[in-house]
């Protein structure tokens, strides 16, 4: 793309096959999840979460999301078991939102789309030297997916949306630290998992998809703070980073497990 993908009408999802030919693949993310056709898996671990905060290290808006992202030179922040052999490493997480809160999940249930998705971005340094290699991997990856719905304000998000106003523009961090991802999970760990891709460019069909049928919850105005976040950069006309969430792709050969009956 001479100008970089994106989520507008001219750079976004229906154009990544142009320069990511894989959008058009076997297993790509995210889908619709129809718990009636997802099969329950009796064999599925249950899903072992163990984050350090001390791993936290910054918060970056990266032009397409924000992230917050983790030492991960070492196994202090892991995912182990659920539809996964060994020990895959936390790297980052970011989330999706929308332009209102109708819609701007990327997973979608029985059609049901929420207002935002968290995504905890892991990798499988058991078997992989680094997030690099893995991302090429088709085992490579696990991405944990939590729902986000419109009820109380969550006072552990609130921590992130306090570091908004350092990261508005594209390209600013800043550092952000004694954090524990855990605390944005809801209580059930119960989930659904099927294996699919990255949702943006380059689409890599390398990840093992875990998404939790339990939401978290945000308030209104927290959604509103997500929106004030921008795409652009210092000295570009400001556009708000929204909608920035990939439609459910075709489920084609794949089957979706659930943990739970
Ligand atoms: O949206 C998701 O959660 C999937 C996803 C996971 C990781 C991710 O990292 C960025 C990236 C990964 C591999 C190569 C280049 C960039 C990008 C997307
Ligand atoms: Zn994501």
């Amino acid at each position: 793309m001479a100008h970089s993908w994106g989520y507008d009408a001219d750079n976004g999802p229906d154009k990544w096959g142009d320069h990511f030919p894989i959008a058009h693949g076997p297993r790509q993310s995210p889908i619709d999840v129809v718990p009636s056709q997802a099969q329950y898996d009796p064999s599925l671990k249950p899903l072992s979460i163990q984050y350090d905060p001390a791993t936290a290290k910054g918060i970056l808006n990266n032009g397409h999301s924000f992230q917050v992202d983790f030492v991960d030179s070492d196994d202090r922040s892991v995912l182990k078991g659920g539809p996964i052999s060994g020990t895959y490493r936390l790297r980052q997480f970011h989330f999706h939102w929308g332009s209102s809160d109708e819609h701007g999940s990327e997973h979608t249930v029985q059609g049901v789309k929420y207002p935002a998705e968290l995504h905890l971005v892991h990798w499988n340094s058991g078997k992989y030297p680094s997030f690099g290699e893995s991302a090429a991997q088709p085992d490579g990856l696990a991405v944990v997916g939590v729902f986000l719905k419109i009820g109380n304000a969550n006072p552990h998000l609130q921590k992130i949306i306090d570091a908004f106003d350092a990261i508005k523009e594209k390209g600013k961090q800043t550092s952000f630290s004694d954090f524990n991802p855990a605390t944005l999970l809801p209580g059930s760990l119960d989930f659904w998992t099927y294996d699919g891709s990255l949702t943006t460019p380059p689409l890599l069909e390398s990840v093992t998809w875990i998404v939790l049928k339990e939401t978290i919850s945000v308030s209104a105005e927290q959604m509103a703070r997500f929106r004030s976040l921008l795409f652009t950069g210092d000295g570009e006309a400001p556009c708000h980073m929204v909608d920035n969430y990939r439609p459910p792709q075709p489920l084609k050969q794949r089957k979706v497990r659930a943990s739970f009956k």
